[in-house]
């Protein structure tokens, strides 16, 4: 099942907020100026508008009271001020949609081009971050914070229109009564107070609790996907999954339930503080309305504003308390942002290399204390076709991607044609490279034509290269089969051009031989391939290699644990723990009887055995030793 965690919120000091503020102001000002000023504007706007409306529904009120009570001139007053506030509100609807619509074309491009510094920062990293935790995770929040880029933006802006409402509405309170304005700020003072505490606790008991989350996030993301049910289904584990689930779930809910109630007294008296200033404020106004001490109009200013200004500042504490987990983001996307570069190099790799030399390489994985390959050298001239082999772990993915440039030895080097590595421009080796990892790509967005053309991006396409690639790699059989034949999609959320059938979905092996054409296709001088047929089938496997083996135009270096595929290379490496351990022909390390020739054995069937198989040194018959034959442990 997934390892991957649920949200967690985080706290933030209160220096952080500002500095975290105060950056994404920064930087949304870099990108996108207009969208800053209008985002102020408008908060601002949105902020004083209501007041100013209140302001003039005070005025018509007072203006209605005067006309009742027989006043000349009243009444057009009243009837001034309701079209006054009436075309308030249609300015406020009409901004508002303006503003709708600059700020959503604003978010986009804000949101873009934060998005697309990170991609190009993330694509030029040293490429040895790709495989390191830490760097991917980053990565991940970064990418969480960009996303959510926009939102704390509107969220930003929604605080600022809270603080300016708040600092409005205390003002005109001010000019009522300055005491009801101290009453009011009073009240709010503490309530928030309390109310952020509360929130603050509330993330800190998230925290707390996180675990039962995460594992209950996990059991769900598991029971959904779709290769697990075969297995949770055979084992009657859905059942059981789904009680785990019930079980921490109200697990979760009890917990939170207690301790809300823990929040109850405290959360009571913050409202009733609020309650006690608002009745406060009305009663005054009743009074000195009564008294005649003040218009009537402005039993509506004070009821509107101490209302506004409580919702204001308890608004205000959600909005903060809720950018906790963006700001946080921040911190990780600038962290993203701060990891130094690859340095670009020069120096070009013009053709092929004549020679690629492994010099004395160890090599040690970044917060590991091990050394995976312990001083390796070994020497590749071109068009050889090299094998290497080893059990699990013996170091030979992490050799195939030094070779490839992909990590930096820890001590020695790569040198093509003399040059090392270190110092080309990485690049222009794989311009001369093919590749296939253990774990290749499947693009499944695409057709099995492209999957079959993106191995080679610089020329323009070509149908016939990609038929003659699927016919080497035994894909050609099978992709005639599919509804399209080879213009077929391969993954079922896709729908076929100009109908509405489905894409299919292919088998493990035939990805792979897919994936496989796709490094044919890019007809690169050196090949390099890391169990390249581990789950195709052994008769494909046999022809796939045979080819492979045939052709001497280009420099090949191939994986297999499969030893009986690799019987033709020019040269086997076997790695054992780091090291080179043995060296030379099949035929070679066969009649050297050591660790090569107990793996070549082990997966020789019994019938190969009583028959003599080829190659066991026992009844084979004589191979004429290829060049290169070296001894055991000997540098190539
Ligand atoms: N990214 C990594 N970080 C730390 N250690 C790693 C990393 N990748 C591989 N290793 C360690 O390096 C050692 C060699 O791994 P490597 O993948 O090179 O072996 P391998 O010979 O290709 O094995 P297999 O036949 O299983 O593919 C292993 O012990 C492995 O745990």
């Amino acid at each position: 099942m997934t390892t991957e965690g649920a949200v967690r919120p985080k706290k933030l000091e209160p220096a952080q907020y500002v500095r975290a503020l105060s950056e994404i102001v920064r930087l949304s000002a870099r990108t996108s100026p207009l969208a800053v000023t209008m985002k102020v504007v408008g908060s601002i706007v949105a902020a004083a508008l209501p007041l100013v409306t209140t302001f003039f529904a005070a005025l018509t009120t007072t203006a209605l009271a005067d006309a009742y009570a027989g006043t000349d001139g009243a009444g057009n007053r009243a009837i001034v001020y309701v079209i006054v506030t009436a075309a308030l509100g249609l300015f406020m609807v009409a901004f508002n949609s303006v503003d709708r619509y600059i700020q959503r074309s604003m978010q986009y491009k804000v949101g873009a081009k934060v998005s697309d510094m990170m991609f190009e920062r993330f694509m030029s990293l040293e490429f040895w971050r790709y495989d390191d935790k830490e760097t991917v995770d980053l990565f991940d929040r970064a990418k969480r914070f960009s996303e959510a880029y926009p939102r704390v933006l509107d969220r930003l802006a929604t605080i600022f229109t809270q603080v300016v409402s708040v600092v409005l509405s205390v003002v005109t309170l001010f000019f009522v009564s300055w005491w009801i304005a101290l009453i009011v700020l009073v009240a709010i003072l503490p309530s928030v107070y309390l109310q952020f505490k509360l929130s603050r606790a509330q993330i800190a008991h998230w925290n707390s609790h996180i675990e039962v989350r995460r594992r209950r996030g996990m059991i769900e993301r598991g029971l959904l996907q779709p290769q697990y049910i075969s297995e949770l289904r055979v084992y009657g584990m859905v059942r059981h999954l789904l009680g785990l689930r019930r079980d921490l779930r109200d697990e979760d809910e009890k917990r939170r339930m207690e301790f809300e109630k823990t929040y109850i007294p405290k959360q009571l008296l913050g409202d009733g503080l609020q309650a006690a200033a608002e009745v406060t404020a009305l009663v005054w106004v009743v009074r000195q309305i009564v008294l005649q001490a003040q218009p009537v109009g402005q039993f509506v200013l004070v009821q509107q504003v101490v209302s506004r200004a409580l919702d204001s500042a308890n608004g205000l504490v959600d909005s903060l308390s809720s950018i906790d987990e963006d700001l946080a983001n921040l911190f990780d996307y600038e962290a993203f942002m701060a990891l130094p570069v690859r340095g670009e190099r020069e120096r070009q790799l013009a053709a092929a290399p004549e020679t690629i030399a492994v010099e004395d390489v160890t090599f040690r994985y970044t917060g590991s204390d091990v050394d995976v390959l312990k001083g390796v050298s070994l020497t590749i001239h071109r068009g050889w076709h090299v094998a290497i082999v080893g059990e699990n772990g013996a170091g030979k993915s992490t050799l195939v991607k030094i070779l490839v440039g992909l990590y930096a030895p820890t001590t020695g080097a790569v040198r093509l044609d003399g040059v090392d590595l270190q110092e080309l421009d990485v690049n222009s080796w794989h311009e001369q490279l093919a590749v296939l990892q253990q774990d290749y790509l499947k693009y499944d967005f695409a057709t099995a034509l492209e999957n079959i053309q993106y191995g080679d991006i610089e020329d323009p396409p070509s149908r016939e290269r990609a038929l003659a690639a699927a016919h080497d790699a035994e894909a050609k059989e099978f992709l005639e089969k599919l509804p399209r034949g080879i213009d077929s999609y391969l993954s079922n959320w896709m729908e076929e051009k100009g109908s509405r059938k489905r894409g299919t979905q292919l088998s493990g092996g035939q990805w792979q031989r897919l994936a496989l054409a796709r490094n044919f296709y890019r007809a690169a001088p050196v090949v390099i391939m890391d169990e390249p047929t581990s789950a195709i089938d052994a008769l494909a496997e046999a022809h796939i290699f045979r080819r492979l083996f045939a052709d001497r135009s280009r420099t090949i270096i191939a994986i297999s644990h499969r030893l009986a595929t690799i019987e033709k290379a020019d040269v086997i490496y076997m790695l054992a723990d780091g090291v080179v351990a043995e060296q030379g022909t099949h035929a070679e390390l066969v009649a050297l009887r050591g660790r090569y020739y107990t793996m070549f054995e082990a997966q020789l069937s019994d019938r190969d055995r009583e028959q003599g198989a080829p190659g066991t040194g026992v009844d084979a018959p004589e191979r004429p030793a290829p060049e290169p034959t070296v001894a055991a442990g000997d540098d190539g």
